[in-house]
């Protein structure tokens, strides 16, 4: 038996050891002493245990840490003894000396000494989320049964255990079993295992973010940020200031991983971001400027898309749920008691919940810091005033925040400010009541206009010291593969067709659109032709672009937010095709079954057989044009940074197809016909045309009837003249124009079937997926 002192709450007692440091946080989240009071914040406070004697500090949790009655500084140890009050929100805790047994091996290395002799003793231990775990991870990013260590024929291993969002050994991801020596360290999430300490949480041992000499310059020479170091505590709020256009999104972009510095290095918690961010990526949080919610979605399917594609696979529903009402409350989204916000539309919300929408897709991962980019902007200063008094909540319950704004009372709820200059200068950081006195002035007005002067910035701008300081360049930061493809491609797929089919307007136009079109078809033509065939090419172009010209352009700031995590570009576009195209083909069949009936049973008398045929190859044929025109209007929408400027392109995209077509004119000039090869114009009016000569050709007797009829019937203006309509024996493609589809043309026979129609759209395809990827590829660097 031997004298131990021991904490205790409650019912509850747990040992001190000598350095050891014991963590008080509320229950669920982690702690290594958890008390249940919802006062009690996340990670409240630590006790540490030393050579001269033991010693508190609070972790700037909401409601405090208090010692004798007296609330102790944040983050400044303060000695304890045994006749001490200790009392941490509503809850007490006693120091006490105790008699115990010499303990053994515990379940939870991370709490005990002999980590290496666990792994020893146990043979292997297994590290995860669920609780019955060797050492358990309480991190929403860590899958339940995340990896393992062993100790086999003399070494220790380290294997992953195929969890979402991986281990890292030396900042490397952990893919077979590997050795573990004593000098490695292995990451999962923020906790680093050594086989020397066991398991520690990187949080509560170093600053949030260190940025050491970092400097930003753009492609374009333009200095983003001057040399700079910066050091921000964990659980702090913090306001990025200064004058529009000084850096501020360089500065947030370049500590989030986002547009990396160009030289010098950052540090989340200690981890290099440059060599880790595939790991810290997932714990850092981020909402732009833009809202990075979909507006057609409710509330509720908004946080669980987003869970289902950033948690890891292995989170059950409940767990999802539960978390869904975490965030919700943390940020105080459900204050109205009539109406339920998860079933609001976040169309529907105010500005300011809209941004804590945002705010809470961020959350679900429990991110350790959280970027906002002038959160407070779009809202009124009622709103502010609750918006900012729940994030200083959340950040003094563990988050840290970095809010760029505008407004200078906005200062009035954060811990500490950091003030740029003109030009990237960094001229202040520090406690934010400190900010006006700093430059020697009497409002944030005043010093916003003395940082606009860079003559008066120089003598302000702290210069970092490079003592000691290995300068980097071009930290190269890597967008990460999806955990897996196909949940990916099927988490993309099921939410976007959710937002279209939430969208009823859209829905109603999608719809009338074949239906308006064709009755115009048809009234237009009272035989049918091969206008028609023409018309029907081009509607199913105009159905596939229009559909998806708005559809990547109109959700960028999600785009890039996501691709930030862990979007992969592939099943992004795959996700949009494949539920665009479900459109097209809705379309299509009404289109072709309107031409179709009105064709079939509305003919000149005795040539009953000229109707459109067959139907079903052409119904495939046309969904196949339209299917293939929306990668034109995803190429569009991905290649501009605003609707409007896809919008004016659309025209012009669509001109060429209707032109080149060889309808309206005949290609008789190699240039022109060069062109129209890459048009879906020509091969679609020509596949249909060929389409229908075939099914003409199977009606053996009457075959000259369908002909004289096709080439009797007068192509209508500005196509008069421009077709062979000399003889009785010309087929439609005769019609439609003879030096497209016959010998004397630059590629004389090779196109001259069906088949090879279907084989030029699809290498019309590929083209265009290419021309996707790589344009928004192009948005990774932006
Ligand atoms: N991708 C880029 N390429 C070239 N220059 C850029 C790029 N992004 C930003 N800049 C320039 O870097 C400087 C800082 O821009 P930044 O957007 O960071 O400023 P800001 O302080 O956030 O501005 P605001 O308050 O208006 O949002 C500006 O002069 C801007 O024109």
């Amino acid at each position: 038996m031997t004298n131990k002192i021991h904490l205790i709450c409650n019912e509850k007692t747990v040992p001190l050891s000598e350095n050891q440091t014991i963590s008080l946080g509320r229950k669920g989240h982690g702690a290594d002493l958890e008390l249940s009071d919802r006062m009690i914040s996340r990670r409240h406070a630590e006790i540490n245990m030393r050579h001269d004697g033991v010693f508190i500090q609070d972790l700037g949790s909401s409601n405090g840490t208090f010692v004798n009655n007296k609330r102790l500084e944040p983050n400044t140890w303060t000695k304890i003894s045994f006749d001490d009050m200790i009392r941490l929100a509503s809850e007490s805790i006693q120091l006490k000396q105790k008699e115990v047994n010499n303990e053994k091996p515990s379940a939870n290395p991370s709490k005990f000494i002999g980590f290496k002799q666990a792994i020893v003793a146990k043979g292997s231990l297994s590290i995860g989320r669920q609780s019955n775990n060797d050492i358990v991870l309480d991190d929403p990013t860590v899958t339940r049964q995340h990896a393992q260590l062993s100790f086999e024929n003399g070494s220790f291993w380290i294997q992953d255990l195929g969890s979402t969002n991986k281990t890292y050994l030396n900042g490397k991801e952990v893919k077979t079993k590997s050795r573990l020596k004593d000098s490695d360290t292995v990451t999962i999430s923020f906790y680093r295992i050594t086989l020397k300490d066991g398991a520690k949480d990187l949080r509560k041992e170093s600053s949030a973010i260190k940025a050491l000499s970092i400097q930003k310059k753009y492609p374009n020479n333009k200095i983003g940020l001057q040399d700079m170091s910066l050091d921000i505590p964990h659980s702090t709020f913090v306001a990025l200031m200064g004058p529009s256009g000084c850096g501020k999104s360089t500065l947030l972009k370049c500590l989030n991983g986002e547009n990396p510095a160009t030289s010098g290095e950052v540090f989340i918690h200690g981890l290099s971001l440059a060599d880790n961010f595939n790991l810290i990526k997932k714990k850092i949080g981020y909402v732009p400027q833009d809202d990075i919610v979909h507006k057609e979605l409710t509330v509720y399917k908004t946080l669980y898309y987003a869970a289902k594609l950033r948690l890891p696979d292995d989170t059950a529903l409940s767990e999802i749920n539960k978390r869904i009402d975490k965030v919700i409350n943390d940020l105080n989204l459900d204050q109205d008691k009539e109406k339920d916000i998860r079933d609001i539309k976040v169309g529907n919300l105010s500005g300011g919940q809209r941004k804590r929408v945002s705010i809470a897709v961020e959350l679900l991962t429990e991110p350790t810091i959280l970027f906002l980019d002038e959160p407070t902007s779009p809202l009124d200063p009622e709103t502010i005033e609750s918006f900012l008094k729940s994030l200083k909540k959340l950040a003094h319950s563990g988050t840290t925040i970095v809010m760029v704004t505008h407004k200078p009372e906005d200062l009035n709820y954060v811990d500490q400010a950091i003030f740029l200059g003109v030009q990237g200068h960094l001229v202040f950081k520090g406690p934010a009541d400190l900010l006006t006195s700093h430059f020697e002035v009497q409002n944030i007005v005043e010093v916003y206009s003395k940082m606009s002067d860079l003559s008066v910035v120089s003598t302000y701008y702290q210069k970092p010291s490079k003592i000691g300081f290995k300068s980097t360049n071009n930290p190269e930061v890597k967008k990460e593969k999806p955990d897996s493809y196909w949940l990916q491609l099927y988490w993309l797929f099921s939410r976007y067709l959710n937002i279209k089919l939430n969208d009823k307007e859209n829905l109603v136009l999608l719809l009338a659109q074949p239906i308006i079109i064709a009755g115009l078809v048809c009234l237009v033509f009272n035989k049918f032709q091969v206008g028609v065939l023409f018309l029907m090419a081009i509607s199913a172009i105009w159905f596939g672009v229009s559909n998806a010209a708005k559809e990547i352009v109109g959700e960028l700031s999600v785009y890039r937010r996501e691709r930030m995590y862990n979007l992969n570009i592939n099943t992004y576009i795959l996700s949009k095709w494949m539920v665009l195209s479900l459109f097209a083909l809705v379309q299509t069949v009404i289109f072709v079954t309107i031409i179709y009936l009105n064709f079939r049973f509305n003919t000149f008398e005795g040539f009953d057989d000229v109707y459109l045929r067959p139907y079903g190859q052409s119904v495939l044929f046309m969904f196949f044009i339209s299917f293939s025109a929306s990668l034109i209007g995803l190429w569009l929408s991905s290649a501009f940074n605003s609707t409007e400027k896809v919008m004016t392109v659309v025209p012009i995209a669509l001109m060429p197809q209707i032109m080149l077509a060889g309808v309206m004119t005949k290609i008789n000039n190699p240039v022109v016909e060069v062109l129209s090869f890459f048009t879906l114009g020509r091969w679609g009016t020509e596949g249909f045309a060929r389409l229908q000569d075939k099914a003409s050709s199977t009606l053996d007797s009457e075959s000259e009837v369908v002909q004289s009829v096709l080439t009797s019937i007068p192509v209508q203006p500005p196509a008069q003249g421009t077709m062979e309509v000399a003889s009785s024996a010309l087929t439609v493609l005769d019609l439609y124009n003879s030096d497209l589809v016959h010998e004397g043309t630059l590629i004389g026979d090779v196109f001259d079937s069906f088949d090879m129609n279907l084989l030029v759209i699809t290498l019309l395809n590929i083209l265009f997926y290419v021309m996707i990827y790589y344009a928004l590829k192009k948005k990774d660097s932006i």
